[in-house]
């Protein structure tokens, strides 16, 4: 059987709240390529340790979870969902009590080995010529061979002030600490504060959503319209 033409890989990571989720999906309907979201997936996988009842620090028990671990998602900018078996999760894994649960899941290698090899997966098979793939470590692991690489980053003060805007279930100082939090646990697993080798950095602090989304359109046709000429 012939084999299909791989699509065009940007692989974007940063810290919480830098704006990875929504730049990346706006740039990808404006490229007309698929979104893929890499942090829903450990989101998915700490919701259904949550339900189970499962200490989610435990190898063992996390690795039972991963074995029947019935995971979908919309890889469509415009059609974005998240399932695990027939229950949609897509809202119930932003709650707060996910969002606290989530890195203990993340730190396991055979939680991030099984989820590396899921992402490369729906990556290639995507039906658009290119895909977005945005988390913590798309441009050093999951897909270094990426033909664009961004790391996206905002000060530690724009991202609490973007993300407590978002939610206003909490006050400013509970988000704030919450996301300090997240990043501190995560960085122990993975460096997504400092770009590796060849990775650009889009800094957002002083742009705009919209120059944002520029930033990062611009890179990409700066970094494939060179590798046209090399
Ligand atoms: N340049 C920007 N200017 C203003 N607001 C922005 C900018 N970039 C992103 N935002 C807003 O910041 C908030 C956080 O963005 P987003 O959820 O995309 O971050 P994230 O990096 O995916 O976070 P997490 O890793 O926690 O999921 C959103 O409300 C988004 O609209
Ligand atoms: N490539 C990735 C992506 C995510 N994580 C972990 O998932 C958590 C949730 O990610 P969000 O992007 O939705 O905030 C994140 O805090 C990490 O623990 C990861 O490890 N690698």
């Amino acid at each position: 059987m012939a084999r299909h033409t791989l699509p065009t890989l940007v692989a974007i990571d940063g810290p919480a709240g830098s704006g990875k989720s929504s730049v990346s999906r706006a740039a990808a309907r404006r490229l007309g390529f698929a979104y893929l979201d890499t942090g829903a997936a450990y989101r998915a996988l700490a919701w259904l340790a949550l339900e189970r009842n499962t200490d989610n620090t435990q190898t063992d028990a996390v690795s039972a979870l991963l074995k029947d671990f019935d995971y979908a998602i919309g890889t469509d900018p415009d059609d974005y969902f998240v399932t695990v078996g027939q229950t949609d999760v897509t809202d119930a894994i932003r709650s707060p009590e996910v969002s606290a649960a989530v890195s203990a899941v993340a730190r396991l290698p055979a939680v991030r080995g099984a989820l590396t090899e899921l992402f490369r997966s729906i990556a290639e098979n995507v039906d658009r010529p290119g895909v977005i793939v945005e988390g913590r470590d798309i441009t050093t692991i999951v897909a270094p061979e990426a033909e664009v690489r961004i790391l996206l980053t905002a000060s530690e003060e724009a991202r609490m002030r973007r993300r407590s805007a978002e939610i206003t279930t909490q006050s400013a100082e509970t988000v704030a600490e919450q996301l300090r939090s997240r990043d501190r646990a995560d960085s122990q697993v993975v460096d997504f504060m400092s770009a590796a080798d060849g990775v650009i950095t889009v800094d957002s602090t002083h742009l705009d959503f919209e120059q944002t989304v520029e930033a990062v359109i611009d890179v990409y046709h700066t970094r494939t319209k060179r590798a046209l000429n090399e």
